[in-house]
């Protein structure tokens, strides 16, 4: 394993330079704050904190949108956020929207996937209602692990104007979570996109974050092939060809979706 994480200097660093980047982001769009979804988990929680300390609590507002796969838990942790923050937001529960999708389409009904990436997609619906009314950019929550093997849903969670954490690792994320101040219970949380009941993100990804993360930065990111990333992480070579599948299947995701040239 390899050690990624920030020296003390390093993370204020990283702090500044990421609520300059929303400030600027918020400035040039001549917006009136952000709006984001909270989902109790890290990635949400570190950039609703990241955001209220550039822009302050009054410039953001929080969106907690439950669904029937929610735990409780993670729930009443987002709500716990918003009060920290002292941010305004709103609950609003989805599986009526979401429901109603499945009664005009019952073909998708019971298929896991289609119905927890529509989870996704309805709160992203509900993220620029509310953005387009109230003059806000909508933030993003993904972090550079997730983005760099397609952990997200097109035009769900990815559906954003900007990726504050986009360029942390997700061990990063849990680092700077608890430099900022974000209580460990929180920091430490297990990641889950909870588009379904008992989902993790490293049971679905097959890999623990560290061994992601460490390939990610010295194979994807970084210089080395796949047999030296293997040997000085002591993983099999096949654990590295499979992050290398996953980040080349989902550049979709990551790209502009593409038009033919126009002809001449
Ligand atoms: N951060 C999180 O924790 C989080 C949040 C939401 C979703 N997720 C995870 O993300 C995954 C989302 O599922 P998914 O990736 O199957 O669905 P998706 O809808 O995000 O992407 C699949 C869709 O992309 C398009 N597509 C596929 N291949 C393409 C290609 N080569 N070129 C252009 N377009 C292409 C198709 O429309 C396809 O239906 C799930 O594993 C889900 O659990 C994680
Ligand atoms: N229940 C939720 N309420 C509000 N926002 C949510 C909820 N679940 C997810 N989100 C948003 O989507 C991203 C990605 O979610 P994962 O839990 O990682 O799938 C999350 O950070 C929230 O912004
Ligand atoms: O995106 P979040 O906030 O739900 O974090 P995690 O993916 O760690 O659950």
């Amino acid at each position: 394993m390899i050690d990624l994480r920030f020296s003390d200097g390093e993370l204020e660093r990283q702090r500044d330079h990421i609520t300059e980047f929303i400030r600027e982001q918020v400035d040039a769009a001549g917006a009136d704050g952000v709006v984001l979804g909270l989902s109790g988990g890290i990635d949400s929680t570190l950039t609703g904190y990241l955001a209220v300390e550039a822009l302050g609590s009054e410039n953001v507002h929080g969106l907690v949108l439950p669904a029937t796969v929610s735990s409780e838990g993670n729930m009443s942790d987002a709500e716990l956020v918003a009060r920290d923050l002292e941010i305004s937001y709103d609950v609003i529960e989805i599986e009526p929207i979401v429901d109603s999708l499945l009664s005009v389409y019952p073909e998708a009904e019971g298929d896991r996937e289609a119905v927890g990436n529509a989870r996704a997609r309805v709160r992203g619906v509900l993220n620029y209602l509310v953005a387009n009314h109230e003059s806000r950019l909508v933030l993003g929550t993904g972090n550079r692990s997730e983005a760099a093997v397609g952990y997200f849903t097109k035009y769900g969670d990815g559906a954003v104007d900007c990726h504050p954490i986009g360029n942390l690792y997700k061990g990063q994320v849990r680092q700077l979570a608890r430099h900022v101040g974000v209580p460990e219970e929180l920091a430490a949380k297990t990641a889950t996109a909870e588009l379904w009941a008992d989902q993790t993100d490293e049971d679905e990804l097959g890999i623990s974050y560290e061994t992601l993360d460490d390939i990610l930065a010295t194979h994807i990111d970084g210089p080395l092939s796949v047999a030296a990333t293997a040997r000085l992480l002591e993983v099999d070579e096949e654990t590295v060809e499979r992050v290398r599948g996953m980040y080349e299947r989902s550049g979709h995701k990551r790209d502009v979706p593409p038009a033919p040239d126009p002809l001449e």
